[in-house]
This record gives structure tokens, sequence and C-alpha cells, in this order.
């Protein structure tokens, strides 16, 4: 059965065509917002070829038979771990959040005496395959910086606001059995204390409007948040761009021909190689100096006792190799840009 999106069903080429999508390999990217970017910059690395028309959420890649579906990052989870989906870029943020709903629904199944399996609700889950290495934030506990609430606990009973609802219903239900569990030595009640308010965006501006005391929100630089007031008492949870895929792909030797690629623009981005010539006595330190990946690739020199080694060196650590380098005595320090990888 071809997946049927808003805009295929209403207005374009697929509604006429849906056979086009079959035998496509189902890749989500986010459709909009701070990943989208570095996102399409990763499928150009990996030559995933596609023309993204106006207003399609369906792009058929030209050199591949696959098919990018563009959703929201926090939808992609779901599209994924149902197996909807083979792939998908996304935070793992939105993971965790999806993630956290799947467990809450199911113990309230089991809570209301429901003994049908919990794999019937069609979530077979998502694996992550691997981080992307941008989209870095974290999920933090946030209060009003000059508040009367210090720690995490004294918002027990109080109005939490957050876009990410079941994290923040887990987070609050273990810290309020834990404050049980001290209290009492056990514990008792069953029922959130603490109250969650769903809020979709603007999360920042809840306790200075009165909504809610303390906040479950992401943070990155943390301009937003002092900003509106507010400082960080715990992280919920530390995010980064992930590739996923669902537990049952269409095409597994397609799923792992992409993450090959897609682990190749990742290296390339992360690494540059660098190379400098050293004398052979100095080369142990020097080496030591520059691993590489696996080892430091070493060539002769037609100078007699020196050497050319070339050696992959991580690119926010470059400027500290090439001064250590220098002080052991290395010469010619050249840095590389790499444009791709394969490596082991
Ligand atoms: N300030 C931030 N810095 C870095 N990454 C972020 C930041 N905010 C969000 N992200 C990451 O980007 C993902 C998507 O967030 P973004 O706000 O771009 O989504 P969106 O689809 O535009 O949603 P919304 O409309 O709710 O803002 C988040 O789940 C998180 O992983
Ligand atoms: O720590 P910073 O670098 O300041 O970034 C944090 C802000 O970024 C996100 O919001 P976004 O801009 O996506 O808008 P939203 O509040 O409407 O979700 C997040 O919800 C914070 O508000």
């Amino acid at each position: 059965m071809p997946l049927m999106l808003r805009h295929e069903v209403s207005h374009d080429k697929f509604a006429n065509n849906p056979e086009s999508l079959e035998g496509r390999l189902l890749f989500a990217v986010p459709k909009k917002g701070r990943l989208l970017q570095a996102a399409l910059n990763i499928l150009e690395g990996a030559d995933i070829q596609f023309k993204r028309e106006s207003r399609l959420d369906i792009a058929l890649v030209k050199n591949l038979p696959i098919a990018l579906v563009f959703l929201p990052a926090a939808d992609i989870p779901t599209f994924v771990g149902e197996g909807r989906v083979s792939l998908g870029i996304t935070g793992r943020d939105t993971v965790a959040e999806h993630e956290a709903g799947v467990e809450a629904s199911r113990r309230e199944r089991a809570e209301s005496g429901d003994t049908t399996p919990v794999e019937d609700d069609g979530h077979m889950g998502c694996e992550e395959v691997m981080d992307l290495g941008f989209g870095a934030c974290k999920l933090q506990v946030q209060v009003p910086e000059k508040g009367q609430y210090v720690k995490p606990s004294d918002l027990i009973g109080k109005n939490v606001g957050t876009s990410f609802v079941h994290l923040a219903e887990q987070y609050f239900a273990i810290l309020e059995s834990e404050a049980e569990l001290a209290a009492n030595g056990e514990k008792t009640s069953k029922k959130l204390k603490t109250k969650i308010i769903e809020l979709s965006g603007s999360v920042e501006a809840a306790c200075a409007l009165g909504v809610a005391d303390g906040i479950v929100d992401l943070v990155e630089s943390g301009e937003t948040m002092k900003a509106a007031g507010l400082k960080p008492i715990d992280t919920v949870v530390s995010s980064i761009a992930v590739l996923i895929k669902s537990k049952n792909p269409s095409n597994l030797k397609l799923v792992d021909l992409i993450a090959s690629r897609i682990r190749g623009v990742i290296t390339a981005q992360q690494y540059v190689l660098c190379q400098y010539n050293v004398e052979r006595t100095k080369l142990a330190a020097a080496a030591k100096i520059t691993p590489g990946k696996r080892a430091p690739t070493i060539n002769a020199l037609e100078a007699e006792g020196w050497v050319a080694v070339s050696s992959m060196v991580e690119k926010k650590k470059i400027a500290t190799v090439m001064d250590e380098l220098t002080e052991v005595g290395a010469t010619d320090i050249l840095v590389l840009n790499i444009a791709n990888t394969r490596t082991g």
C-alpha cells in the first residue's frame, strides 16, 4: 500500500501515480526548522540527488531507489517507529519523547487490565544508526532566576510548561517517587502530582506570563532562557541529530549503503588530513600526537633520515596538534580538507 501524505492526496503528480513510490525506500527528512539545512547538506554529500518541488512533501531520488519524505522533526520517530518509513533524520530528543509516549500508553493499557501484547500498538521501535554531529542541544528544567525554586524537586506539585510532555511526565514521576521513598520509605501514590502543561512553542514565556512555575525546554546557547529571566536546574536529555532506522526496513542492503555513505560524509566533516615532515628519530613522538584513525601513513623522503607523515586529525583539535607537532620538531605541516571518506 503506497504511503499517502497530505500534499500527495490533494494536488500532486503522485496522487495520479502512487506506484512511483513502489520499490522505493522511504527516508524521512525534517521539512523545516533547525535540522533542515544540515540534513540537506548530508544528503548532498552522500550523493542522494533529488528535486523538491514546492509544496510537495515527497521527492523521488533520481539516482537511487529512494523517496524522501519531508516531515516535522518531532513526527519522524512515529513514522520510523511504526515502520511506515525505513530511515529518518531527527533529534535524539524527539526519539526519546516518542519512546516515552509509547511507554506511557503501554503502561496505561496494562494498568487498565488490557492484556493484548504490548507490540500490538504497531510500534516496533526505532534504532539509532549514528549521531550526525549537528543539532546539539539540551532539554533542560528551567526556573525563574530570582524565584523560590532552586532544585527540581521544588517543582513537585507545581505547573510545568513543555512541548515534551512525555519526557517531562517521566522525569517528574521519577522525582516524585524518589521524594516519596525518601520521606515514607515507600512509594504510595501512583498519580503524578506535578501538572505538566503542553505548550507548542515559545515555552520560555510561560513562567513570566503565569502559566507555569517552571519549564522543560530545549537550550543551545542559553540566550533565549537568559533573556526570559530563566536559569537551568537540571538536564533531562542531551540531544544531537541522529540517523534512525525502523526495526524492519523495506531494503536492509540499501539502508546499510546509505548509512555507510552518510558515515563517510560525517567523518569528512569532522576530520582534516594533516601532513608533515619529521626526522625519523622524532617520528615516535610525532606519531603519538597524530595516531590517525587506524595508524599514520609514513613515507620515506629523499632527504636522508627524514620521513613524510600523513594522518587524519579531528578538526576541532587541529590547532593544538599543529602546536605540539612543531614542538617535537615536525616541519612543513599542511592541513587539507577531506571531501569524502570511507574508513573502517
Ligand atoms: N536551539 C536549538 N539548538 C539546536 N538544536 C535545536 C534547538 N532547538 C531545537 N533543536 C533541535 O532541532 C529539532 C527540531 O526543532 P525545531 O524547533 O527546528 O523544529 P520545528 O520542526 O521547526 O518545530 P517547531 O515548529 O515546534 O519549532 C529539535 O527536536 C532539536 O533536536
Ligand atoms: O539556547 P538558544 O540557542 O537560545 O535556543 C533555545 C531556543 O530554541 C528553541 O526554540 P525555537 O527557536 O525553535 O522556537 P520555539 O520556541 O517557537 O520552539 C527552544 O525552544 C528555545 O526557545
